[in-house]
């Protein structure tokens, strides 16, 4: 198999966390979601670290625990919708296994998290934040190996659809 691990990016929303539980658990390899484990290290939570230190303190952390949790093999990785800003994220993503972008137009990840408290970047809910934001990184999700539309598809479609590819990766 040319990709042991496999790592999923895309926008807030767009189901990383959901589908890569689904993938670990029919897979056997270990869900590893970045921000899970960015806030388990800090020791508080992503909305608070945003708070007291800001967005470019948390890039750092995230960078960090992205270069150490890579080095890992056999697992599933949610990462945050922010961790492909960096080239050097991006780069350390495609030698670390099969890259899966997640899709979802701006109406559903309003629906999905648009109220959602724990998604500081997306504070206020407004679809024009979500379209923003999205044009603005259109370009940092396009190194995937692999992109899945997800809209109008259950979780459990997406993670299917994923897995054809890996098994036959
Ligand atoms: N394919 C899907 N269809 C509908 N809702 C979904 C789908 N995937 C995830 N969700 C829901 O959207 C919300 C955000 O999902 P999450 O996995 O946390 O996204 P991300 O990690 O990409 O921000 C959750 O409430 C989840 O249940
Ligand atoms: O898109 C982003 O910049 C962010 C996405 C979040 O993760 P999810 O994509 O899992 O919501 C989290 O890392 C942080 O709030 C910043
Ligand atoms: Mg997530």
């Amino acid at each position: 198999m040319l990709h042991y691990n496999i790592v999923l990016i895309g926008m807030m929303g767009t189901g990383k966390t959901t589908v890569g539980s689904l993938l670990a658990a029919e897979t056997g390899l270990k869900l590893v979601d970045l921000d899970q484990r960015i806030a388990m290290e800090a020791g508080r939570s992503i909305p608070d670290i945003f708070a007291a230190e800001g967005e470019a303190y948390f890039r750092d952390l995230e960078s960090a625990a992205l270069r150490r949790t890579l080095q890992e093999q056999g697992i599933v990785l949610a990462t945050g919708g922010g961790a492909v800003l960096r080239e050097e994220n991006r780069l350390a993503m495609r030698d670390g296994g099969l890259v899966v972008a997640l899709q979802a137009t701006a109406d559903e990840i309003l629906v999905r998290v648009g109220e959602d408290p724990g998604r500081p970047l997306l504070a206020g809910g407004a679809k024009e934040r979500i379209t923003a934001l999205l044009e603005e990184r259109k370009d940092a999700y396009a190194f995937a190996h692999l992109t899945v539309d997800t809209s109008g598809k259950s979780a459990e479609q997406v993670a299917a659809e994923i897995l054809t590819h890996y098994r036959g990766s």
